[in-house]
């Protein structure tokens, strides 16, 4: 791989977001993401935990801090179409097909348009027999596995995804939790990953960052050392288990010291 195309390392330095009406949304947060590792982020409903992945985007400013991807500030990875999100409201284009919609994310990063590479990741995503499908006829699942496939597509140095499952059925959450790391394990990208459920972010990641009720304060940092790759079968051994225990444990830990949460909210 050439040194240019490495997937960078990311850091965050005291960011922190208060809104212009006075919210604050993020305490100072520090800290490193390693290149080719994959984050979690958990913690409750309105925490702060999108408002991270904005400004980790470039997509919100910070109030306090900067962000840092390989050294330089978001804007940069996004000028080489090196950043790809998924966020919750699958933001698909109506009057393209799910193929068109996929192909569109490959010519807007100026990569060539490789017809094999689009169908396999449609077919991934579980959407075979729906590529000429335009969204509107598409489940709210459906839409939001479509946009998966086309954040992947382009092989992203940095992937963000905020909820990328909530409105997939369990069954196919349970494929996708198996099978997209291996995607981006295998291409090593970069990747963050805003979740509710626990057990998701043990399965798909190296480390798991729970965070307090807003404003979003950092109140752990886990190390899932599980073998790779991950199977949902693993979800029922002790090991899962016992982490599983860590995270909901840090979860109630960071409720219990922020009294005046109920009143924020
Ligand atoms: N543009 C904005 N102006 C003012 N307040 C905002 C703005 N965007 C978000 N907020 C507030 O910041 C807080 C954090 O929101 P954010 O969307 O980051 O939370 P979250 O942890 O991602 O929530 P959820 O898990 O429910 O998606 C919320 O109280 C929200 O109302």
């Amino acid at each position: 791989m050439a040194a240019d195309t490495s997937p960078p390392e990311l850091r965050c330095s005291g960011l922190a977001k208060t809104f212009p009406g006075g919210v604050e949304a993020v305490r100072p947060l520090d800290a490193v993401f390693e290149a080719g590792r994959t984050t979690a982020l958990v913690g409750p409903s309105g925490c702060g935990k999108s408002t991270i992945l904005r400004m980790i985007a470039g997509l919100e400013p910070p109030s306090g801090g900067e962000v840092t991807i390989g050294g330089a500030p978001p804007a940069e990875i996004r000028r080489r179409a090196g950043l790809a999100i998924a966020f919750q409201d699958a933001s698909l284009l109506p009057w393209r097909t799910v193929r068109g919609n996929i192909r569109l994310a490959l010519r807007l990063a100026h990569k060539p348009a490789d017809a094999d590479a689009v169908d396999r990741l449609i077919r991934l995503v579980g959407l075979e027999g729906f590529a000429d499908t335009r969204p509107a006829a598409l489940s709210g699942g459906m839409r939001q596995r479509a946009a998966i496939a086309r954040c992947l597509v382009t092989g992203p140095e940095l992937l963000l995804l905020d909820e990328p499952f909530g409105a997939v059925d369990e069954l196919t959450r349970r494929q996708l939790a198996e099978d997209l790391p291996r995607i981006w394990q295998a291409r090593g990208t970069t990747t963050l990953l805003v979740t509710h459920s626990v057990t998701e972010a043990i399965l798909l990641s190296d480390r798991v960052l729970v965070f307090s009720p807003r404003p979003a304060a950092l109140v752990a940092d886990i190390a899932v050392d599980l073998p790779q790759p991950r199977s949902v079968a693993m979800t029922a051994s002790a090991d899962f288990l016992d982490l599983a225990q860590t995270v909901s444990g840090a979860l109630a830990r960071g409720i219990a010291e922020a009294p005046d949460t109920l009143a924020a909210q």
